[in-house]
């Protein structure tokens, strides 16, 4: 896959607007995702922050506004269907929730590896480059066990690890570290930002934790649906 240079446009939201019913999660927000940046999103509770990561990954379509994603092909997200849609999220991006999203049946390696045959990798293949991503984030010998046989820190590893296997050019995280103590949280936020620093790749991260945004190159703040502040502005 070619990637982009570090500061090119990867990701343009333009006045995306949400409404759930009576309430608004997104009422006109413009944001510019660039390769090689790691943006953390803040913001009160209910501020909007996962409803942005979900429009952004074309999660969820907003009401008004659009996304564009400047990839291989150039596309416009929120007018793509279902399947496409799906398609760009396995192909291009990567996802690192609180709560992992990996299978519990399943094994370390499976679950690293399940994410390359659902892109056509052989299982064989697949098993063997999920054993060395795993290897590459501290967790050699460990595929073997299973999602419950891992501490927390070593599971967020096994949901990096899958995320990046098919060379996500956009990873986005939802409070990675939000069940992690601090030294996890530290170890597990040096291991996303190491794989986008100073690359083609860009990591989004929603976050609650003060600590979490002050490793990030950029800091956008939400209140009530709107970006109310943004480093990267104060920095042109
Ligand atoms: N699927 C949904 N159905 C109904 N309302 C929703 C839905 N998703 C979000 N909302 C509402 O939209 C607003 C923004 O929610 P969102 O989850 O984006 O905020 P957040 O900043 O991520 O909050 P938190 O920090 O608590 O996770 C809230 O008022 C929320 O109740």
């Amino acid at each position: 896959m070619s990637e982009s240079l570090p500061g090119a446009t990867l990701l343009a939201a333009a006045n995306l607007t949400k409404n759930y019913g009576n309430s608004t999660a997104l009422a006109g927000v413009s944001l510019q995702v660039r390769a090689g940046e790691a943006t953390a999103v803040m913001g009160a509770s209910g501020s909007g922050k996962t409803t942005l990561l979900h429009c952004l990954a074309g999660i969820v379509l907003p009401d008004a506004g659009t996304v564009r994603y400047s990839g291989a092909a150039p596309v416009e997200v929120s007018s793509l269907n279902d399947g496409a849609r799906s398609a760009l999220r396995r192909t291009e991006f990567g996802f690192v929730f609180q709560q992992g999203l990996l299978i519990p049946e399943l094994t370390a390696g499976e679950n690293v590896a399940l994410a390359l045959m659902l892109n056509g990798t052989p299982r064989p293949a697949a098993e063997q480059q999920a054993v060395a991503a795993l290897a590459a984030l501290g967790l050699a010998g460990m595929e073997g066990r299973r999602i419950g046989e891992l501490s927390g820190g070593q599971a967020q590893r096994v949901a990096i690890a899958r995320a990046q296997v098919n060379g996500a050019r956009v990873l986005f995280a939802d409070e990675p570290t939000g069940a992690l103590d601090s030294r996890t949280s530290a170890e597990v936020m040096a291991l996303l930002l190491q794989s986008v620093a100073g690359t083609g790749r860009a990591l989004v991260v929603v976050t609650h934790d003060p600590e979490v945004a002050r490793w990030c190159s950029r800091v956008v703040t939400l209140a009530d649906g709107r970006i109310v502040a943004d480093t990267a502005e104060v920095a042109r």
